[in-house]
């Protein structure tokens, strides 16, 4: 199969989003596309998977002129899309999600459940995974929930997969099993659209790349004739030098302490500090519990033991609007179910928490307001009309980068960055970077978990990891290598043997 899209044009109201953009894949290859947020990556195959019209353009499956006339067509003619956020029912069974709405049903028009039980199995056992059908599909980690999203493309008998950024929440291990999965498929004539913000992975899994910017196709390179760094320039349009910025921190005193913390069969014992001025990375892998003990800390979990401290006086929190009160802030890793509120617009968003401070003589100060959220909105290059805007009609990297923007001007003297830039393009990566260092210069004191090791060795002051819940090191960062934090994050089993 090969799918032509040629010169597509796509506005929304007077918002031109796409503007002649050219993409062909055909069966047997992995095509990636990248672009900076808001480029217009997902609006281009919502139009080939018929979710949006297209307002100029042609797409050609096969050489013929075809319109899909939505998702199920598509799927139909062998076009299947496996979105970032998959809308599975987490208590029902691995395989009544997998037929939800495709029930195979007797001719009694009952449901035939061993024949879709039998089939489910068949699926993923293609794929190699020894998955329990009947089980709650949300007791499985992200990863294995994402091979059943393969395997439901398979059932559809699909010619072309498309991915929007497959390994946002997956381990370096599932990562592997994917890809080795995307190779096998490969081989047998599946193709794919792959899209996704990390250089590493195109760079191993994509024969082809096409960049977007600002709504046009840029570029279409062989992967192995281009560099990174032509990628990054035709993305953003420049080039950019070092990705990390230099720090010099000035550490002041200990603005918050935690000690002995514990939730039964979630943390245990967790104790550090983190410094005015300082930037302590939380380490791990997927699952280690990193977040949980954040949750905790910000009051949206709870804990049966241990002490918070602030500037050395111990602190009850037992909700999100305690710990604001104590000037701590809390960017989730689930932006868009706690991060945002989403048909407010961009200003209600941003000002939520610090909202006390635009308040004078029992006045709301619009103009104020005003002035600080675009000044946050420009900084961080958020891609909106204005900031009027409800925060739905913006692309998923700039919506976060909107709730990046709530917690940096929220004052918080204390700052939880849970996977800061994931999801975010390139340019936009630095901008955070240099906005965590102006904070740190201004005494806030940040937390920052990420799963990108690059990232933490180059951001970060001090690096605490977790292991299965609990904290197997402290180390410091200048004197730490991927390696010596990766052996703790996997409990100091190295190369498969524990030392
Ligand atoms: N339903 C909509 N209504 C109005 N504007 C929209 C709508 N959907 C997308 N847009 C706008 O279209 C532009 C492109 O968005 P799109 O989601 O295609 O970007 P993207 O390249 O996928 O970005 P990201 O990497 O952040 O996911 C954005 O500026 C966005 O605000």
């Amino acid at each position: 199969m090969k799918i032509e899209m040629k010169n597509i044009t796509k506005a929304f109201g007077t918002n031109k989003v796409l503007e002649g953009v050219n993409f062909t894949v055909q069966s047997g290859e992995v095509h990636a596309l990248m672009g900076e947020n808001g480029a217009g990556k997902s609006t281009l195959m919502n139009i080939l998977t018929g979710l949006y019209g297209d307002d100029g353009g042609e797409i050609l499956v096969d050489g013929q002129t075809t319109h899909f006339s939505g998702p199920l067509d598509a799927e139909r003619h062998g076009i299947s899309f496996i979105h970032q956020e998959m809308n599975n029912f987490l208590e029902m069974s691995v395989v009544d999600n997998m037929f939800l709405n495709k029930e195979i049903k007797n001719k009694f028009g009952l449901m035939n459940e061993n024949k879709m039980r039998e089939q489910a199995k068949f699926y993923l056992s293609k794929l190699g995974a020894k998955i329990d059908v009947d089980k709650p599909i949300g007791s499985l980690s992200v990863g294995r929930q994402q091979m059943i999203e393969i395997a439901k493309s398979l059932m559809t008998n699909a010619k072309i997969i498309i991915m929007d950024e497959p390994t946002a929440a997956l381990t370096e291990n599932e990562i592997a099993q994917l890809f080795e999965i995307v190779r096998g498929l490969k081989k047998q004539g599946v193709g794919f659209i792959y899209i996704s913000h990390r250089m590493e992975e195109i760079f191993e899994i994509a024969d082809k790349v096409t960049v977007m910017r600002d709504g046009i196709s840029i570029n279409e390179y062989q992967t192995k004739d281009v560099s990174m760094k032509q990628l990054v320039k035709d993305m953003v349009g420049r080039e950019i030098g070092d990705f990390y910025p230099d720090r010099n921190p000035k550490f002041g005193k200990v603005s918050l302490e935690v000690q002995h913390l514990s939730e039964d069969g979630v943390f245990q014992d967790v104790s550090f500090k983190v410094q005015e001025g300082e930037i302590l990375a939380f380490s791990g892998l997927m699952g280690a519990g990193r977040t949980e003990i954040m949750r905790s800390i910000f009051g949206i979990d709870p804990h049966n033991e241990g002490k918070i401290l602030i500037d050395g006086q111990e602190v009850h929190i037992h909700s999100p609007q305690e710990a604001i009160k104590h000037q701590i802030g809390f960017l989730t890793e689930n932006r868009k179910d706690e991060g945002l509120i989403l048909n407010d617009s961009l200003t209600d968003n941003i000002v939520l928490p610090s909202i006390n401070g635009f308040v004078k003589h029992g006045l709301v100060d619009d103009k104020a307001i005003n002035e600080f959220t675009n000044m946050l909105l420009k900084r961080l290059s958020v891609k909106a009309q204005s900031a009027d805007v409800t925060a739905s009609s913006l692309s998923g990297g700039n919506q976060q980068k909107v709730v990046l923007a709530k917690w940096v001007g929220s004052g918080s003297r204390v700052l939880i960055l849970d996977e800061p830039t994931r999801g975010v393009d390139v340019g936009a990566k630095r901008e955070i970077y240099d906005l965590m260092n102006e904070l740190t210069d201004r005494h806030v004191a940040i937390i920052m978990i990420s799963s990108d090791l690059p990232e933490v060795l180059g951001m970060s002051d001090k690096i605490a990891v977790v292991y299965e819940g609990k904290i197997t090191g402290i180390v410091d960062t200048k004197s730490a290598t991927q390696e010596s934090v990766m052996t703790l994050a996997t409990g100091g089993v190295k190369d498969g043997t524990r030392n």
